[in-house]
């Protein structure tokens, strides 16, 4: 068998106009995983309220960050793709969950050079129903309609590898060396906190009472929480920050339903009110940088921190394209290619 690698991203709109960011949310916010209601509901919410208003806002944020080579997320994704296939033999392809570099794309690129065993990457470092799951799925759904010749594995969350950690723990000891700062905010993505209830195999242990997170428990292998808790764990072991010198909170939030707590916003507010001058934030459920973190963090998290009497207000890149991380991506695409090299 031939193999060959698909890394897979977000998207991102093909330009910063309300129009191309109208189709973009069109196709992701109707995602029943990422806004998991019935369809009927789904499309009133979706077509009927965000859709009118949001796509005007967004794009406005997206023109803020937006590159003259592109959106970030898809450039900064090409480089990481470029840098990978410099240091493996099997071809790499790059596809992304929304937009116009579709999965089937990605895979016909692969199955175009007589590939037939595909390592697909979600390039997100914890589970989450609307990331990895939506991605798998859909993938599945296209080899069946479209390459039911080809095999298809896939890398599952790395958030607590050992090797991960050390990467990204140098990551941002290296970006923070010469920075003030009183505390470390690890920002996640936030997702509704039904999202966690339904992605736990055991049907009975998330509680989200802040415990339960902390318990051994087969459903931290599909809990988003967990996996993001774990990654602050572990990463201020490495570092070896002091307890009350770093915490978690989760940001981006999207309408009135409960989402994961403590909200970044509110937490970098609070912070600021209380007295502490200087942050450092992270943010390592993105492995590149986005909207989310150019904008809603960079710009609005330090423009909020000033308000409220902040000082000092640090962004940790992303991984980006650092030499450490894709050169992690070849080891483990390596380390794939070895244990299936008898099939
Ligand atoms: C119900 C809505 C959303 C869920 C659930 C959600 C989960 C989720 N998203 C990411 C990563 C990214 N999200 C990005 C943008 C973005 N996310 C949502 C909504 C949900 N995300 C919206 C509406 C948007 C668009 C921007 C906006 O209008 O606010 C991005 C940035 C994309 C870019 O082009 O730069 C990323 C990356 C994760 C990891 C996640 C769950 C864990
Ligand atoms: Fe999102
Ligand atoms: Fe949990």
């Amino acid at each position: 068998m031939k193999k060959g690698i698909l890394l897979v991203n977000l998207g991102s709109p093909e330009s910063p106009t309300p129009q191309d960011v109208k189709t973009y949310l069109g196709e992701f916010l109707m995602d029943e995983r990422v806004i998991d209601l019935p369809y009927i509901a789904r499309a009133a919410l979706v077509k009927g309220i965000i859709l009118k208003t949001r796509p005007k806002a967004s794009a406005a944020a997206y023109k803020k960050i937006w590159w003259e080579e592109g959106s970030p997320l898809i450039v900064i994704s090409e480089r990481l793709q470029a840098k990978v296939q410099k240091e493996i033999e099997y071809p790499v392809a790059l596809a992304m969950r929304y937009g116009s570099m579709t999965i089937e794309k990605g895979l016909k690129q692969l199955v175009d050079q007589g590939v037939d065993e595909v390592f697909l990457i979600p390039l997100y470092p914890q589970f989450a129903m609307a990331t990895t799951e939506t991605i798998l799925v859909l993938a599945e759904e296209i080899r069946q309609a479209h390459f039911p010749n080809i095999k298809i594995d896939h890398l599952p969350a790395f958030y607590n590898r050992p090797d991960y950690i050390e990467v990204l723990s140098n990551s941002i000891k290296h970006h923070l060396e010469s920075k003030t700062y009183d505390h470390v905010l690890f920002s996640y993505h936030g997702v509704p906190e039904r999202h966690i209830r339904k992605s736990d195999v055991t049907k009975s242990h998330c509680k989200l009472d802040g415990s339960c997170c902390k318990t051994p428990s087969k459903a931290h292998e599909f809990c988003y929480r967990h996996q993001c808790l774990e990654v602050t764990r572990l990463v201020g072991e490495k570092l070896n920050l002091k307890p009350d010198t770093f915490s978690t909170s989760f940001q981006s939030r999207l309408g009135f339903d409960p989402w994961l707590q403590p909200y970044t916003d509110r937490t970098i507010e609070r912070m600021g009110l209380e007295g502490t001058k200087n942050i450092a934030i992270v943010t390592p459920a993105f492995v590149s940088d986005c909207l989310e973190t150019l904008e809603e963090i960079a710009m609005e998290g330090q423009e909020l921190f000033h308000e409220v009497g902040g000082k000092e207000f640090t962004t940790v890149p992303c991984l980006n394209e650092e030499n450490a991380w894709s050169e992690l991506l070849a080891k483990w695409i390596n380390n794939w290619a070895d244990t299936t090299a008898t099939t």
